[in-house]
Formats: structure tokens, C-alpha cells, sequence
């Protein structure tokens, strides 16, 4: 939510992201509200995290990206995470001999004046129980961070963002690595999650995205090819064309895969059914 209480958004417009002479990014536009869960997807090398990188500034953008009102191209990345944009990565990055309330506690000291973080060393704050609570971890709030599962670091990690008072969660394939358990837990908190930040998930894993995306963006060789809902995107056809063809990096056994995980006919998916998506 945005300071004066209006929803927030990230409004990205004609997005170019070259490196060297290779364009990663060429020409998006975006725009995800507070109250959906967005799910970007596409197939290896389509530039959905270089996407989420020109957002925080770790990657060279071109054109706009606005959020609640503020350009975002040109600032530093500090800027960016103090105007409410906080990002995940594929390899939760905490701090591992730490314990999970005073990674909680570092993060939020980005945020709070001396004098609350003197305040709060005397106990944890409501905050960060309330914090503890959404992330699952309030039984393990006194464990070092190095010891927890690969999914309770993510939830770590997108409890560090909260606690920042992120607005924008932008969430690198966040189940990557889960069990079962941990992928149906990251859900809900997700959808919780997206009824008062702006999230954007990347992600290959399409069963999770099956039950939980709101609204999908697909990427193919850095353009967006559809938009909509799972059912939309899924009867797009350009969508089938690119999970259909095996061309590109994708083996053909994976493709045959990813096209069953979006509901095609994996027996369509032959050697030589090239995506035309990504041939642009
Ligand atoms: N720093 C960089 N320098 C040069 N090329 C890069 C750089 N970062 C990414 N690329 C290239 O940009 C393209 C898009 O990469 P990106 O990682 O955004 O794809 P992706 O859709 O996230 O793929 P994946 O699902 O495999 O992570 C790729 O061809 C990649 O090799």
C-alpha cells in the first residue's frame, strides 16, 4: 500500500536492456497492481530475470519503470529498495550465522531510526513476530539461518523484504528446490501476500503456477508473447508454439515436459517444431 493509502503498482513501459550489443530486453511493457499475484514465465534465455534486474537497477535498463508514482530508471539500487522494490534470488542470500530474528531485525534497521533499533533490542518487536507468524518461522526465530531448509531461508529472505516495508516483492523462482509441503506454504503466503504488495513471481515450475498465478505474463527471446490469466496464456497460440517447439536451449524430453506441465499434448512437441516466438 502505497503512503497515502492507494494501491500500489510497477508500471514498466518500452523496457530495452542491452548487453553489449545483445538485447536481453527488447521493449516491454508491464504493469502489475497491487492485489494480483503475476507469474512471468518463458522459456530459458527469454529475459524474465533481467527484467526483474533492470527493475533494481542491477541491470542497464532503457525507458520507464514507475512505481507508485516514482521513475526508477537512472536511480541506484539503494534508491530503488528505499522507494519499496525488494527483490529475492534464486540462492536465498541471509546471513547464515545469524539467527533468524536478528536477520529480521538487520533488515528492518534499514528502515527504523537508532533509536527504535535500541528500543527493539530489548525484545522482538510486533512487528517482527507478526512478521514471524506470516513467514511460518515463529517456532525457529531463535535458529541460525544456516541451519534452516532451503524454504524456510526463502521465506527468511521475503521476510527480510517485509520487514523493509518492500511495496514491490519481485520473487526469483521462490519454490525452486522445495518439498511439497514448503511449495503449498509458499502459495499462501504469496497470495497473502499480494493483497497488499505488488508481487511478481518468476518461475518454471507450472504446477505451481497452475494453482496459485492470478494473471501470467509469458517472455520469449526478450519480448512478451501473452498475457492473461493461466487459462489464456495456455490457449494462446504462440504460448503452445514456444512450450511445443524444442528448439532453442531446451532438450526435447524437458520441452515434452513443459508442455505437459501447461496442459498440451507433450506427443505434439517434435524436434523440429521451432518457436516462432522466439525466432524475433
Ligand atoms: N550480464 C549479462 N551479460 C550478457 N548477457 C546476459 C547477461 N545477463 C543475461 N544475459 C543474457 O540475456 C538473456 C536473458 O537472460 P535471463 O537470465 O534474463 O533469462 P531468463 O528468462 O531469466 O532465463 P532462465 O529461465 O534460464 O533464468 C540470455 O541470453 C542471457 O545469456
Amino acid at each position: 500500500m502505497n503512503r497515502d493509502h492507494r494501491p500500489s503498482y510497477l508500471e514498466i513501459r518500452n523496457l530495452r536492456v542491452v548487453f553489449d550489443r545483445f538485447v536481453a530486453v527488447d521493449g516491454v511493457d508491464l504493469r502489475v497492481d497491487q492485489g494480483d499475484l503475476r507469474f512471468l514465465i518463458g522459456p530459458n534465455g527469454a529475459g524474465k530475470t533481467t527484467t526483474i534486474d533492470a527493475v533494481t537497477a542491477l541491470a542497464p535498463a532503457q525507458g520507464s519503470i514507475n512505481h507508485n508514482g516514482h521513475e526508477l530508471v537512472g536511480r541506484k539500487t539503494h534508491k530503488i529498495v528505499r522507494y519499496g522494490v525488494g527483490r529475492t534470488f534464486q540462492t536465498a542470500s541471509v546471513f547464515e550465522d545469524l539467527t533468524v530474528v536478528q536477520n529480521l531485525d538487520i533488515a528492518a534497521g534499514l528502515r527504523r531510526r537508532m533509536r527504535d533499533m535500541v528500543r527493539s533490542r530489548r525484545g522482538v518487536s510486533p512487528r517482527i513476530q507478526e512478521v514471524l507468524e506470516a513467514i511460518g518461522l515463529t517456532d525457529h526465530q531463535e535458529t541460525k539461518a544456516g541451519v534452516l531448509s532451503h524454504g524456510q531461508k526463502q521465506w527468511l529472505e521475503i521476510g527480510m523484504l517485509i520487514v523493509q516495508d518492500a511495496t514491490v516483492l519481485l520473487l526469483d523462482e521462490p519454490v525452486a528446490g522445495m518439498s511439497q509441503d514448503e511449495r503449498d506454504a509458499t502459495g499462501d503466503l504469496l497470495a497473502a501476500l499480494a493483497e497488499r504488495h505488488v508481487v511478481i513471481v518468476v518461475e518454471h515450475d507450472m504446477e505451481f503456477l497452475r494453482k496459485y498465478a492470478q494473471s501470467v505474463t509469458v517472455m520469449a527471446a526478450g519480448k512478451i508473447v501473452a498475457e492473461g490469466t493461466v487459462a489464456e496464456v495456455q490457449a494462446s497460440p504462440l504460448v503452445q508454439e514456444i512450450y511445443l517447439g524444442a528448439a532453442g536451449t531446451k532438450s526435447l524430453e524437458e520441452a515434452r515436459v513443459d508442455a505437459q506441465l501447461v496442459g498440451l499434448d507433450p506427443d505434439a512437441v517434435t524436434a523440429d517444431s521451432a518457436p516462432e516466438g522466439a525466432k524475433n
